[in-house]
């Protein structure tokens, strides 16, 4: 999947040259802005080059490939074509509402917000207008010719990630797996070309004289001119395939638009042939209706056309709040985790309304960071509409609405209340998901700390050396396998007074505890300690700067060897993902830790002082380090001198 990977790492980059600067086009003489005829497929594309004396454009590549995808659909709910191109004309309004606030004039004397459904069954064509806030020319170039959606390049990576990348197979309609998805995410514009074989948009911005229309078939190219006469908005004007021609029956169009877009808080208009206008939606904004007038699937609705994630609402919060100050908050809880939420920025997507009006979906400090997988939308009556967006963060009463909303939302103060719902993993609980109270009760009386070792995979954290001695004690250790474990560990610190410890941090201090009579170790074939430490004497001098210290374990029942943190140095795991995510980690040296009762260990301690056995224990030393390595998931730095000395031991030991 060369192309996928490809793929997904240049989506956020706009992308759209004029044709003419497409290797292997020549402009015509005289021209450097009017691109030539575009090599094209028999049938549409030459009908609308024919028509078409604007400029041409060629579509972001990663467009090309989605509409592909698209025009060859096997998808049975194309249907969500109309729910993308509402919702769209629906923000094109927001925007242009929020807009007037400071400037009315721009309203002219169209103040009423309204998407049109206008299907001319004579000539095929489905026209969704809103007389919202348009587009110029350079953003129609850069929304409808380059993937700048959050949600279609959330769609596109895990297309590419999770196939070859061409997208061949979707193409050929075996798979479900896109089709699928495109219901899912929705991606937006792009998903008109599953029932139009040419799409036509004319634009035009309240506050310009110039309007515009762009037009393709979907194929690679598209072109734009000037249109005079346009109307403030935009209007997408749908040539669809004769197959789709369904979509022009007023009864499908009202079916869908219930279906989907019910909850649009402006009304919806279809419109027949005589001109007369019937509303399809209810025309309210769903948070603003009363609960009981609000069923499931309107929920399910509103959360996907706002939150524009996959699967369903995991869990809905819809709250009512009166008194000293007035809101509705309407917020969900995803049932997956958001592709975005290990971006840099970590900023939440709840968008902010002012009585109904649109303010921002980039309200700072509305919920914090680590709630920023919320969707959802929280509409004050008490903010004042002409709020500034840039302003808002220090305002008395979004402070308030902020501590409000469930009280879960602010940071520290709210770990005593958090920390009591997360749910782990741990080596002695098998499937089952712990509370810190279930562990906490658990404890021997001698324990005081919460101990957790974290790493990638559970199963292999399981597995782990450092929690054998642990085990062997009876001791549970949580397994900390996601990624954000490591962050809030160090800001949460402890749980009921106990401190969180890493089993591959510092010392274990295990010796308080009796070790379960099954994993005591055979004491009567024990070298004398002397030994013991002659050889720890030993691998250190031989490892010298590769190892911070060696010493003896109490972490370790059946293996030799294994690496652990000093105290207060950076957990490896931590360490290992800092470098994962490109940060700059000095390097840590780690410590050594030999287990004294292993079969291994006692050998070379009795080799220890014998003659001519010197070589032999400094290979025995290296091997030692590289197998913590490699139990570790580390690499080893030098695998030549590991074979080598790995073979010479066996050969040896053969020999014998
Ligand atoms: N009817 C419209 N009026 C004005 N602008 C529009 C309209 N339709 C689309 N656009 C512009 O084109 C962009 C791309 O639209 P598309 O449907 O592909 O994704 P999107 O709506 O931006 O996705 P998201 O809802 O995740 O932001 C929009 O962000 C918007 O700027």
């Amino acid at each position: 999947m060369a192309g996928g990977l490809a793929l997904a790492t240049d989506l956020a980059t706009p992308f759209t040259p004029p044709l003419t600067d497409v290797p292997g086009v020549e402009p015509p003489a005289g021209s450097s802005h009017i691109a030539p005829r575009v090599p094209s497929s028999p049938g549409e594309s030459e009908e609308v080059m024919a028509e078409t004396n604007g400029e041409r454009h060629a579509f972001q590549a990663e467009v090309s490939k989605l509409l592909g995808l698209m025009a060859n659909s096997l998808y049975r709910d194309k249907e969500i074509f109309l729910r993308e191109l509402i919702s769209n004309a629906s923000d094109a309004c927001d925007k242009l509402r929020y807009a007037a606030i400071t400037q009315p004039d721009l309203l002219g004397d169209d103040a009423a917000l309204a998407v049109t459904i206008t299907p001319d069954s004579k000539s095929g064509v489905l026209v969704v207008a809103d007389n919202g806030i348009g587009m110029n020319r350079e953003e129609l170039i850069d929304n409808l010719g380059t993937i700048a959606r959050s949600g279609t390049e959330a769609f596109v990576k895990q297309m590419a990630e999770s196939h070859g990348g061409d997208g061949q197979d979707e193409q050929d309609g075996q798979d479900g797996f896109a089709a699928g998805l495109i219901g899912q995410f929705g991606v937006g514009f792009y998903s008109c070309f599953m029932v139009a074989k040419r799409v036509e948009v004319v634009t035009r911005k309240p506050d310009e004289a110039e309007g515009w229309r762009w037009r393709s078939d979907g194929t690679g190219s598209f072109s734009i001119a000037p249109e005079a006469d346009a109307a403030r908005g935009t209007r997408i004007e749908l040539h669809l395939r004769k197959d789709d021609r369904e979509f022009l029956e007023p009864l499908r169009i009202r079916t869908v638009v219930k279906a989907y877009s019910d909850h649009i808080g402006l009304p919806i208009w279809l419109e027949n042939d005589s001109g007369q206008k019937e509303m399809v939606n209810e025309g309210s904004a769903l948070w603003s209706r009363p609960k009981t007038d609000i069923d499931e699937a309107q929920y399910r609705e509103f959360y996907h056309h706002i939150a524009h994630m996959p699967g369903d609402p995991w869990h809905t919060i819809h709250l009512h709040a009166e008194g000293r100050i007035e809101y509705t908050a309407l917020l969900f809880v995803p049932d997956s985790r958001p592709f975005d939420l290990f971006e840099p920025i970590r900023q939440h997507r709840v968008r902010l309304y002012v009585r109904r009006v649109f303010i921002t979906d980039e309200c700072e400090g509305l919920i914090p960071p680590y709630l920023r997988f919320v969707r959802g939308v929280v509409d004050s009556s008490d903010l004042a509409l002409n709020v500034s967006r840039e302003t808002l963060q220090n305002d008395p009463i979004l402070a308030k609405i902020r501590t409000g909303l469930e009280g879960l939302y602010e940071d520290a103060e709210q770990k005593d209340r958090l920390l009591p719902l997360v749910r782990f993993r741990s080596t002695g609980g098998g499937d089952r998901w712990l509370s810190l109270d279930e562990y906490v009760d658990s404890m021997p009386e001698e324990q005081e700390a919460i101990y957790y070792i974290s790493g990638e995979d559970p199963d292999a954290l399981r597995r782990s050396p450092q929690v054998e001695g642990f085990r062997a004690r009876g001791i549970d250790v949580l397994l900390m396998a996601d990624p954000v474990d490591q962050f809030w560990l160090p800001v949460v610190g402890a749980y009921k007074e106990k401190s969180f410890r890493s089993v591959t941090q510092g010392a274990a201090d295990l010796d308080r505890f009796a070790v379960r009579d099954e994993d005591k170790p055979d004491e009567t074939d024990a070298p004398p300690p002397g030994e013991i430490d002659k050889l720890i004497a030993l691998v250190k001098l031989t490892l010298a700067d590769a190892v911070k210290d060696v010493r003896t374990s109490e972490r370790l029942t059946d293996s030799p060897v294994c690496l652990v943190a000093d105290e207060g140095d950076l957990d490896m795991h931590l360490e290992r993902l800092l470098r994962q995510h490109k940060h700059e980690v000095p390097a840590q040296k780690r410590v050594l830790e030999i287990n004294p009762s292993h079969d291994l260990t006692r050998a070379l301690a009795r080799m220890v002082g014998q003659k001519g056995a010197t070589e032999a224990l400094e290979d025995a030393a290296h091997l030692l380090m590289d197998q913590a390595l490699i139990l570790e998931g580390e690499p080893v730095p030098d695998p030549s001198a590991f074979t080598k000395r790995l073979s010479g031991l066996i050969s040896r030991a053969l020999t014998e």
